[in-house]
This record gives structure tokens, C-alpha cells and sequence, in this order.
């Protein structure tokens, strides 16, 4: 699914009026009626509906939305903003379409306003700005907010909280923008959605399709999406008749050090649980036999130190490499690690104390192999590129590290976001907060590392990969709860998950 710009949003409402022989005024009925129905759902009559609207087309929404609730009988009230003494054309039909009905709780505000008590049973509808917010939200605007923000009623905002930007939000202030329980977004998810920082501005978020044309949609240009089952359920290949286990590539896991044996085990056994041929691990001395013990289908190779990597391997008999989890940071396992990347010439993931390595050893960035897959966390992009102020900031120096590397970077947290050298940005939706614990990162390297040597193109492996971790885990957390849940539990998800995306067409 594209993640378009508030702009080109403004393009597609435009292009489907033209178009698709449907009236503007229609588009945003429909889009109110959307509105209304999601509102009915959870909210009954007994709770007053306050709507605040601007006075351009977002407005027009929250307006016909008072409307429907009005015929519904719900307890509506309505103040319409209209500072500049102009309102969009489809709001003032609107408008009138209120009054006609015989609605009487409507205020126009032009300058002095005195606010409604709001009560934490109400529920108040948010229309003042949607896509057309041109500039961060300041004085009465300001106010306003501050004062729906304030009060313990539920927050509704149609499209995007009000004095949210759909895309950066570096210069804005946060006190200024609605802070949502619900945002009801027409049509597209917005890239704000997606970050973090924005959780307690968005709440809960759902899309509503108003039928923007399909025609726009697939021409529109841009590097933001949002993965669905569909897209990587395509990509699953299926076995022949005649497999035999080297069709599926054989797996080299360099991972673990003294203490660290966890790392291995759980990066192997989610290796094995998806497709690969055949597996090594490469390990110091200490953890072989609880490698072996732990994951018999495993084959081990001993390092020749006790406790750590020190020596590279020999990649002959290897289709794909995953090194780092749980390799500590000794000088000895830097050395090893850049002689073994150095050779390296077959498709490559490094996470964790990898990525750590090479933050603290920045002149060895420019020689990573091409098409490598780094999966940093936030904290481990961060020693690379430095601290950033928002996740928007890090998206656009994650990328410029993609491009400058020509690696693939997998930025992981709720919505990973899988960063291709040409600029392209995949986000996952599949993942839930249970995840959040030690070793899940380690489950989704040796996933990939399973694609990998299974033949799968990078860009392939690591949104697949993501994808079944997180849906995965969101099964883990279905049976375990999101406090119980391991990175163990994600592993014995993975048959599941990998049989039900199998079976979506
Ligand atoms: N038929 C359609 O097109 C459909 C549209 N739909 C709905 O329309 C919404 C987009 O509507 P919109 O384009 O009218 O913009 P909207 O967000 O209401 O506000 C723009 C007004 O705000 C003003 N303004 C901006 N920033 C400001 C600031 N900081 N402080 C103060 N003022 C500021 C700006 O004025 P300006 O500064 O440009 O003079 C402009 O007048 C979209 O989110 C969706 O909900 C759906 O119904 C589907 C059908
Ligand atoms: N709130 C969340 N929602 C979805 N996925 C999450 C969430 N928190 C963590 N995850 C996933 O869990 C994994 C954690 O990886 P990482 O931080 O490297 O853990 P570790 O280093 O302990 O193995 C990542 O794949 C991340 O996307
Ligand atoms: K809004």
C-alpha cells in the first residue's frame, strides 16, 4: 500500500472528481458518512458529540458527519471556525444541509470564543485541519487545541489530528497538534502515522475508503509503503516434488560468545524454522556443546578461541552469511569480523554487536559488501549516523547511509522500516509490543539469513523476513499475552505463521 503526501492527496481527491464521475461534494458525504458509521459503532447516544470544524474541506467532513449523527438522534454540537470570513464551498453547502434539518446547536466563531465545557463522556469530533494544514498551528488555533487537549473527552480527528503535518514535523510544536484517541484517516495512512513519537498524537488509527481512483493510486510516485500479506505472500516459493535439502542453500550463522550462547540458539532455530537447507554455526569453543545440545539439526564449527570470534571463515560451501548476534565487541572478533567481510561475495546480514563493530570502527563502513542487509535497532543506527531529533530526521539519514553504503537497512521497531539503496522505504505492520524483549532481534536475523541462502533477492528477504517475524509474533502473543511473550514463543509461531502466509493468494 502507498503512503502518498498530503499533497498528492489533495492531487487524488482532485483527479477522482475529474475523472470518476463522482462530485466533490459526494466524495466528502462519503467520507462523512464513513466518519459517522465508525462513531456510531462505538460511541451510543447517550454521549454528547462535539464537533469542532475549520472552515475548508476537513471542516466539510466534521460538519456532514454532525449532520448524520444529528438524523441519528445523537446529542450534536457544533463550532465552526471561520476567522478568515471565508469557508471552502463544500462546507457551506454542508452548512446549509445542517440548518435545513432543522439543527440549531451550530456557533460560527469569528473572533471571541467561549468554549463548551467538555466532559469525559463526550465525544468530541476533530475537523479543524486536515491535509491543507499549511504551517505549524499558532494563537487561537493554538488555543483551541490546547483546550480539546486538555479536557478528558474522547478525541476524534478525521484525517489527521489537527496541526499535524503528514509528513515532517521538525519545526512544529507539539503542545499545538490534537492529541487523538482516534484518527479516522480518508483513504491513505500518513507517514506521521508511523512514527513513534507521534503515538500519543495519533492513538488508534484506521482508514476509511472514500473510492479514490485506482488509475491515480497506481501512478502516483513514491518512495513511502506500507507492506500487506498480498505482497509478500507472492514472493513465498513453493517446493517441487523433487526438493532436496541443497535446493534450499546452506547457511553459515556466525553468532555467540561466552554467555552469549542465547543469541546463537535463537537465530539458528528460527533459521531452521524457515526453509533453510542446511545450517552452520560458527561459535567459539564454549558454546559448542550447548549448540549442539540445544540445536541438534545445527551442524557447529568451532572458532579457535574459547570465548570468542577471532578467526573468519572459509565461504566456499555457503550460500548467505549472518554475523553478529550475541559476538561481544573484543578487538580480536573486530579484526575477524572485517577479514571475513572483506572476502565477502555472498549475500550477507549483519546485526547487533556487527553494526556496533563497525560504529566504533567508522573507516570500515565504505567497505562493506554491497547489498549487505544491516538490521539496526534505533540506539544502533544512531552510533552510526548520530542522534536524531525525530524519526523523520532518521529516515532521511538512514537512507542517505542505504544509498552511501548501497546496503539494505532494516530499522526496526513497531513498523520496521526496510531502507533500499535506491531510496525506497517499506514499513511491516505486522509486530506488537510483546516483541519488545531480549533475543526477538536475533529470531529475525536468522529468518532472513534463511531467505538468503535459500536464493531470495535482498530487497525479498528482508521484507519477508519482517513480515513473517512480526505476524509471528503477533500469533506468540495471541497464545502468551503480550507481558509473557519470549523470543522463544516467536519461534515455535514461525510454522504457523509461514503456513498462513502460504496460504494467502
Ligand atoms: N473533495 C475533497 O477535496 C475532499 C476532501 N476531504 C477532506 O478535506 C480535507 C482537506 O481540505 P482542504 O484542502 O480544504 O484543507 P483543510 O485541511 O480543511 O484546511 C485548509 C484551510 O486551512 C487553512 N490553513 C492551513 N494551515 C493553517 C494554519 N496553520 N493556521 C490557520 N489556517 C490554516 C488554509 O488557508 P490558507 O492558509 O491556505 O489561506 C485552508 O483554507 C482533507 O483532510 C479531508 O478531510 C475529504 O472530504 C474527501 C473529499
Ligand atoms: N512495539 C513493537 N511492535 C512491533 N515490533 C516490535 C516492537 N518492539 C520490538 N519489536 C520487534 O522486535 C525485534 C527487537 O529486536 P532487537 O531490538 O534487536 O532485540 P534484541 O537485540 O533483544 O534481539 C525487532 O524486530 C522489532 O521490530
Ligand atoms: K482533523
Amino acid at each position: 500500500m502507498k503512503i502518498l503526501t498530503c499533497t498528492q492527496q489533495k492531487e487524488a481527491d482532485a483527479y477522482t472528481i475529474a475523472n470518476n464521475n463522482i462530485l466533490s461534494i459526494n466524495l466528502m458525504e462519503k467520507a462523512a458518512s464513513l466518519v459517522a458509521d465508525e462513531i456510531c459503532k462505538r460511541w451510543d447516544r447517550s454521549h454528547r458529540i462535539i464537533v469542532f470544524a475549520g472552515a475548508g474541506n476537513n471542516g466539510g467532513d466534521a460538519v456532514a458527519a454532525a449532520r448524520i449523527l444529528f438524523t441519528k438522534n445523537y446529542d450534536v454540537e457544533v463550532y465552526l471556525f471561520n476567522i478568515k470570513g471565508t469557508i471552502s464551498e463544500d462546507c457551506m453547502t454542508n452548512i446549509q444541509r445542517l440548518q435545513e434539518c432543522g439543527f440549531t446547536a451550530y456557533h460560527e466563531i469569528s473572533n471571541s470564543f467561549e468554549p463548551p465545557k467538555l466532559e469525559a463522556e463526550d465525544v468530541v469530533i476533530d475537523g479543524l485541519f486536515g491535509s491543507g494544514l499549511n504551517k505549524p498551528l499558532s494563537g487561537g488555533f493554538a488555543s483551541v487545541v490546547k483546550y480539546i487537549n486538555a479536557s478528558s473527552a474522547q478525541v476524534v480527528s478525521i484525517d489527521l489530528p489537527s496541526g499535524l503535518m503528514g509528513e515532517d514535523n521538525s519545526n512544529n510544536a507539539r503542545a499545538n497538534i490534537i492529541r487523538a484517541n482516534l484518527t479516522l484517516s480518508i483513504q491513505f495512512p500518513k507517514l506521521a502515522f508511523l512514527f513513534p513519537e507521534n503515538e500519543d498524537i495519533v492513538g488508534e488509527w484506521k482508514l476509511l475508503h472514500i473510492g479514490i481512483s485506482p488509475e491515480f493510486i497506481a501512478q502516483a510516485d513514491t518512495p513511502y509503503y506500507i507492506t500487506e500479506a498480498q505482497d509478500v505472500s507472492q514472493l513465498i516459493r513453493s517446493r517441487k516434488r523433487f526438493a532436496f535439502k541443497n535446493n534450499f542453500g546452506h547457511a553459515l550463522l556466525i553468532a555467540g560468545s561466552n554467555g552469549m550462547a542465547g543469541a546463537s540458539i535463537l537465530a539458528a532455530r528460527a533459521c531452521l524454522r524457515s526453509g533453510v537447507g542446511l545450517l552452520t554455526v560458527h561459535t567459539p569453543v564454549c558454546n559448542h556443546d550447548i549448540l549442539q545440545t540445544a540445536v541438534p539439526e545445527a551442524m557447529v564449527q568451532n572458532d579457535v578461541h574459547e570465548h570468542y570470534f577471532a578467526e573468519p571463515v572459509d565461504l566456499d560451501n555457503y550460500q548467505a552469511i549472518a554475523i553478529g548476534p550475541g559476538i561481544g565487541q573484543e578487538e580480536e572478533t573486530a579484526l575477524a569480523t572485517f577479514d571475513q567481510l572483506a572476502d565477502c561475495y555472498i549475500p550477507a546480514i549483519l546485526d547487533a554487536d556487527a553494526i556496533n563493530i563497525i560504529s566504533s570502527h567508522r573507516n570500515y563502513l565504505n567497505r562493506l559488501p554491497r547489498q549487505s542487509i544491516l538490521t539496526p535497532h534505533i540506539g544502533e543506527l544512531e552510533r552510526i549516523i548520530g542522534k536524531c531529533n525525530n524519526s523523520f530526521e532518521r529516515l532521511t539519514k538512514a537512507k542517505e547511509l542505504a544509498a552511501y553504503l548501497q546496503c539494505y537497512i532494516v530499522l526496526k521497531g513497531a513498523y520496521t522500516a526496510v531502507i533500499t539503496p535506491e531510496g525506497k522505504f517499506y514499513f511491516n505492520p505486522t509486530g506488537n509490543p510483546g516483541m519488545a524483549t531480549g533475543g526477538s532481534g536475533d529470531v529475525l536475523t536468522g529468518i532472513i539469513l534463511a531467505l538468503l541462502a535459500q536464493g531470495y533477492p535482498q530487497e525479498n528477504a528482508a521484507r519477508l523476513g519482517t513480515y513473517i517475524h512480526g505476524l509471528a509474533g503477533d500469533i506468540a502473543c495471541r497464545r502468551m499475552g503480550e507481558i509473557s511473550l519470549t523470543a522463544g514463543d516467536i519461534i515455535d509461531a514461525l510454522p504457523e505463521a509461514w503456513k498462513i502466509l502460504s496460504e494467502i493468494k
